[in-house]
């Protein structure tokens, strides 16, 4: 991993973020070849998607929407410990994503005059389970219980087709979907599964969603980016990253060994430590490398760890460590310091925060109840993670009676007239007999 020494300098927020590593291949470079593959996917259908397959997954899919009994017998084979642990999963995140609906407000601004505020769920979503370097049961689990809480009626799920298993999904996958009432179900990933799910596919009776959501690959990212003139994305949940702020009270074997376990995801995997301690840093980089040497996806791991995306980060003070963090706007953020509720309090910035030695980021990608669909690439600074409250819209109800409109009458006329728009008044004066009648004739 590179070490960057910011220690002795003040830097302003664009120089810190000028300072901070970043991939080589992020969204933006990505998204010319993204929308190719969704032009390829409106054009050709479900033949782009086979192909598109051929080409990325190595493998040539028969058909891509999965069979009722595809799912049924995934539920069947499914091994007890991995139902056990799903279910788990389900419970504490249906728990969490409860709190996450708002409830209806009704205020009243004036006598007769009423707002209400609801919150009405999306009617179709597609949601997009990851399947390329690894497979990601998990992630359906966070895309569909949230939309379930949310009330959202119609659900498809998109994941890349297993070479494998023959060209289909992968079989926990479509456990999980089964677990979760979910029938809908297709063989597809990357730029052309986005696209599928914007556009629709009639030939394989695919409708268009409202709202796709699900994290996944930097292609992925990058065609979520594309299609959003059409539906609504939840955040660019790309290329999994890692903050960790710790000071030389943090234990170098946990830091170790939860940078090294988000690095093992993708070689575009951001893995980054801020310290006030050089020391601690130095024994954290040996304990990275002997665990990187030692575990199963190695070769990724390294090449996410040694990629410009990961570091080092030198500093003087957890103070200057927020800084930089909050620059950064990091997806996952560890904290580890002698006192962490002081730390937390220098932190805007963050997908999800993990506070203290007992939280590590594996925790919250599985049962924590917390989603682990968060925002990536800096995008924490104005996205939020995956929620229910991501499939609903705030809609406004009005109603007013007469004497409240008579009352606010005036007021409306006066800005219509203001603004040229006179229709707009008339459209009032209408609902008093006469009055309009009246008025124009003088
Ligand atoms: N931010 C989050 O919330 C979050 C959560 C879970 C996983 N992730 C990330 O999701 C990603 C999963 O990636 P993955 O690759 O395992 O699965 P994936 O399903 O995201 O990507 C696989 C698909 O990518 C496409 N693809 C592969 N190579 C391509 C190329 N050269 N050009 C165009 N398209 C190509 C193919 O269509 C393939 O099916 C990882 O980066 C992981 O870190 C992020
Ligand atoms: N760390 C990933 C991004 O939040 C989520 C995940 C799923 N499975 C394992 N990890
Ligand atoms: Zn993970």
């Amino acid at each position: 991993m590179q070490t960057i020494d910011l220690r002795g300098r003040t830097l302003s927020g664009a120089e810190l973020r000028a300072a901070l590593p970043r991939p080589e291949l992020d969204v933006t470079a990505a998204v010319a070849g993204a929308s190719a593959l969704i032009d390829e996917v409106r054009a050709h259908g479900e033949q782009a998607l086979i192909d598109q397959a051929t080409r990325f997954d190595g493998v040539t899919p028969e058909y891509v929407r999965a069979t009722e009994a595809e799912i049924a017998d995934a539920v069947a084979g499914l091994d007890p410990m991995v139902r056990a642990a799903l279910e788990e999963m389900i419970t504490r995140v249906r728990k969490a994503s409860a709190a996450q609906v708002p409830p209806p407000a009704t205020t009243q601004v004036a006598p007769g005059a009423v707002i209400e505020q609801r919150w009405q769920p999306v009617d179709r979503v597609g949601l997009y389970v990851p399947g390329g370097k690894a497979v990601y049961p998990s992630s359906v689990v966070m895309n569909v219980v949230p939309a379930q809480v949310a009330g959202v009626a119609s659900i498809a799920i998109a994941s890349p087709p297993q070479a494998d298993h023959g060209g289909r999904i992968h079989p926990t996958i479509l456990a999980a979907a089964g677990l979760l009432g979910v029938s809908e179900v297709y063989a597809m990933g990357g730029a052309g599964a986005i696209g599928a799910l914007a556009y629709g596919v009639p030939g394989i009776g695919l409708e268009s969603v409202d709202v796709i959501t699900g994290p996944g690959n930097v292609w992925v990212a990058a065609a979520k980016r594309a299609v959003q003139s059409v539906v609504g994305i939840d955040a660019e949940a790309g290329p999994t990253e890692i903050l960790i702020i710790a000071d030389g009270t943090a234990d170098v074997e946990y830091v170790a060994a939860d940078l090294l376990g988000q690095a093992e995801h993708d070689e575009l995997a951001g893995s980054v430590l801020v310290t006030t301690d050089a020391d601690f840093a130095e024994r954290v980089l040996v304990a990275v490398e002997r665990r990187t040497n030692a575990t199963k996806h190695r070769e990724r791991a390294a090449t996410a760890l040694r990629g410009e995306q990961s570091a080092i980060v030198l500093v003087d003070d957890l103070a200057t460590a927020c800084r930089v963090s909050n620059a950064y706007g990091p997806e996952h953020l560890e904290i580890q310091t002698a006192d962490d509720e002081a730390t937390l309090a220098g932190i805007t910035n963050a997908g999800a925060i993990f506070v203290g030695p007992y939280a590590p980021v594996p925790l919250g990608d599985y049962v924590a109840g917390s989603n682990h669909v968060l925002p990536t690439g800096g995008s924490s600074a104005h996205a939020s993670g995956l929620g229910a409250y991501t499939f609903l819209r705030a809609q406004q109800l009005i109603r007013y009676d007469r004497e409240a409109l008579a009352e606010v009458r005036d007021r409306i006329r006066a800005i219509a007239v203001d603004e040229d728009l006179p229709a707009h008044g008339e459209s009032v004066d209408a609902r008093f007999d006469g009055t309009a009648r009246e008025e124009s004739a003088n």
